[in-house]
């Protein structure tokens, strides 16, 4: 199991206002950080037997298969790092993170199924490593010849909604009882996706936080199914309130209305 404090600020004030949730691909970065890297492959392109890997209980062994490939084939670490740099953060990110981190006791925290190498990466290039209390992704490195080793983040049976290497709620719920033990509570809790894999933590929210799926994908999709046909999961198990997302402006506007406490539709 990993996880890294990406720096020490992690506020200690008893009563904490706003935690800020993040899914990684997708909502704070405008792509797949993991399959972005395959435009490096000879020719741009996977071969069949490496494409036919991918699974979709689990992708981290068809990512360790990938960064394989791509050493074999003589990219550097170097390469790897300036391709995946050049991945832009979605639209008004920017100004949401530069906001959001002004504003007292907020905490934020990403919890992604990519990996660690790149999710370091791309935060050091836009500036964004000291705003980003704790990150939960697979651990990775760059071993001694250069290639990029991926593990699981952990090994779950406990959860059909999520991958076998990776429980988003469990790695939150867990998040925040050892927050709770600290003498931290949250009053609020904003939870940014846009993946299946953001549903589960999805269910750990409760009334007085919003859930956010990015408007036009997945994780929005499988809300609108949950409402018709409450599979799989039942709609009233999600308690928080949903709030689709299309732009980090959208997100900044309703942490605003949190703070001033004045859209009496979201403040309890
Ligand atoms: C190869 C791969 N990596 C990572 C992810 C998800 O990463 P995140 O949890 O940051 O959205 C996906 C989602 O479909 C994927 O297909
Ligand atoms: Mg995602």
């Amino acid at each position: 199991m990993s996880s890294y404090i990406r720096n020490n600020e992690m506020s200690s004030i008893k009563k904490e206002r706003l935690l800020m949730v993040f899914d990684f691909d997708h909502s704070l970065v405008d792509e797949n950080s993991d399959t972005y890297v395959t435009k490096l492959a000879p020719g741009g392109e996977l071969p069949e037997e490496i494409k036919s890997l991918y699974a979709e209980d689990g992708w981290t062994d068809y990512m360790a298969e990938i960064f394989k490939y791509l050493h074999k084939n003589g990219r550097t670490p170097n390469e790897i790092l300036e391709c995946i740099s050049q991945i832009p953060l979605t639209k008004g990110m920017n100004d949401l993170l530069t906001y959001s981190q002004t504003i007292a006791n907020v905490d934020h925290i990403i919890i992604s199924d990519s990996n660690s190498v790149f999710i370091d990466h791309i935060l050091g290039a836009n500036n964004l490593s000291p705003t980003i209390t704790k990150v939960f992704t697979n651990p990775a490195e760059f071993d001694d010849s250069g290639c990029l080793r991926l593990k699981h983040y952990h090994i779950q049976d406990w959860c059909t909604l999520s991958t076998i290497n990776l429980c988003k709620g469990h790695i939150l719920k867990s998040f925040l009882a050892e927050r709770e033990n600290e003498g931290a509570e949250y009053k609020h809790i904003i939870y940014v996706g846009d993946g299946h894999n953001d549903l589960c933590p999805g269910l750990v929210l409760r009334p007085q936080d919003i859930f956010m799926p990015r408007k036009g994908f997945a994780l929005e999709r499988l809300i609108e199914k949950i409402k018709r046909k409450n599979k799989p999961v039942k709609i009233s198990e999600i308690k928080a309130k949903i709030v689709p997302w299309e732009t980090g402006l959208d997100i900044l506007q309703h942490i605003k209305c949190l703070e001033m406490a004045a859209c009496t539709d979201i403040v309890d």
